[in-house]
């Protein structure tokens, strides 16, 4: 084995699992499966919203000609000859001194140009007729929501590459799009290699652990919008590994494993990649968790292999295989969003790499300030369960203090970026 392996910076890795832009493919799926799937087609509106000039009060329609001469001396009145509400048409256009009573949402009547609340009206009976009264005067156009006034028929709102959250799929309501274009999920493998791994439901046993990395994965990859399918552990030994993961390779679109990438005697990735003729992008990156955290390509499918050490591999996976999957949605902002914060708490200790921190964010007198989550070590499993952000902390010889302006990778934020921001 070549233990030397020479650490690329973590943009650069980036750079490399990005270049191999999978080919996606289109389903058409109905608009109840469609939250939170990225558009492969523009969402254009079908018609003019609103789609008739409507009323948005409950009140009165009339033409404003008719009440031009009303003041609080000189009340206006009019007839009442109808009553029309949401979902019904006045039965005929009004005439000179007449009005409809209107309810919000409903259509206004032809010959009216205005609505007015029932609260600056009065009305009253009289001799089997209604009538209304009004003491001021109104303007041609005043309360009407007129047709085509939000959006005209033909306007594209919403581009291919976005995502499909609750205002999209009003809009897809709203046009009739009751199927649409999206891009189809990956289907994601995950394998958990490790002789000492126990399945969950097993008691522990002396030397062995309860293999936690495939469920953490498994769930990053649905928090990415992929189809994760786990297939399972592999104890380290070569010819299983190897024969598990060349026939899964034919069954998903990217395979990704936890351990084994290692220098170890009993890390068997390296030779698993060698033996699958893969071309190896990277082996090893300047950063902490994660440095042997490893990609490689078999005619340009990509295999991930994540640190087994479950921060190590909870940082692999965020950093390289998030933006990946987002390529094959074609998200178009494919990378975890990076912003400025400020760190909540000395972390003193200085280290060459750049770190990524499992920490959280606080809101404090309207400022972002990040904590760390919890132990910083790659071995560590327990400060996952509170971290929604990276904090970034670039390599070099001195620590950092309170107070410091830092970058944080957010994690949970459903929009992302178009590009990769981290800093140098
Ligand atoms: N001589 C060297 N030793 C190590 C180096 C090095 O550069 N030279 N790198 C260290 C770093 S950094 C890391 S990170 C780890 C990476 O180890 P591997 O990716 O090879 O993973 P394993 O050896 O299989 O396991 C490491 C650790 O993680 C536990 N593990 C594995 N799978 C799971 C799982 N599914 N759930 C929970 N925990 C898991 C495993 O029991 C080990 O404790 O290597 C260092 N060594
Ligand atoms: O890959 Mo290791 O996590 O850098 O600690
Ligand atoms: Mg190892």
């Amino acid at each position: 084995m070549n233990l030397h392996r020479t650490p690329i910076p973590v943009t650069e890795a980036v750079e490399r699992v990005m270049h191999f832009a999978p080919q996606s493919s289109i389903e058409k799926i109905t608009i109840d499966e469609s939250y939170q799937r990225v558009l492969a087609e523009d969402i254009v509106s079908t018609h003019a919203v609103p789609p008739f000039n409507k009323s948005p009060y409950d009140g009165f329609a009339f033409n404003a000609e008719d009440v031009a001469e009303a003041s609080r001396e000189n009340p206006v009145r009019l007839h009442v000859i109808e009553e029309v509400g949401a979902g019904h048409r006045a039965s005929r256009a009004l005439e000179t001194g007449e009005a409809v009573r209107i309810m919000t949402g409903a259509e206004i009547p032809e010959g009216a140009t205005c609505v007015a609340m029932f609260e600056i009206c009065q009305t009253l009976e009289e001799n089997g007729n209604s009538y209304m009264t009004i003491k001021r005067k109104m303007e041609d156009g005043q309360n009407v929501i007129s047709k085509g006034s939000e959006t005209s028929k033909g306007t594209t709102l919403v581009k291919a590459g976005e995502t499909i959250n609750p205002g999209v799929q009003a809009l897809l309501a709203t046009f009739g799009y009751h199927e649409v274009h999206v891009y189809k999920k990956p289907v994601v493998g995950v394998f958990a290699t490790g002789t000492e791994l126990l399945d969950v439901d097993e008691p522990l046993q002396p030397g062995k652990i309860r293999n936690s990395n495939a469920y953490m994965i498994l769930s990053q990859i649905e928090r990415s919008g992929a189809e994760p399918v786990y297939l399972g552990k592999l104890a380290d030994e070569f010819d299983p590994c190897y024969e598990a993961i060349f026939k899964a390779m034919q069954q998903v679109d990217i395979v990704i494993t936890t351990g084994g990438v290692s220098v170890g005697d009993y890390d068997l990735m390296p030779d698993v990649y060698e033996k699958l003729g893969a071309k190896v992008l990277f082996n090893k990156i300047a950063m902490r968790p994660g440095s042997v955290t490893t990609v490689a390509e078999v005619d340009g499918q990509l295999l991930f292999g994540l640190s087994g050490n479950p921060s190590a591999c909870y940082v692999g996976y965020e950093l390289y295989a998030h933006p990946y999957i987002q390529a094959y949605l074609k998200r178009s902002d494919s990378y975890h969003s990076i912003i400025d914060v400020s760190l909540g708490s000395d972390i003193m200790k200085p280290n060459p790499f750049t770190r990524f921190i499992r920490g959280f964010i606080s809101y404090e007198d309207g400022r972002v300030v990040v904590y760390p989550a919890g132990l910083d070590k790659s071995a560590v499993v327990t400060s996952l369960a509170h971290t929604n952000v990276l904090i970034v902390l670039k390599g070099g010889t001195r620590g950092y203090q309170k107070g410091d302006q830092v970058q944080a990778v957010l994690l949970e934020e459903e929009s992302g970026s178009e590009e990769f921001l981290l800093n140098g």
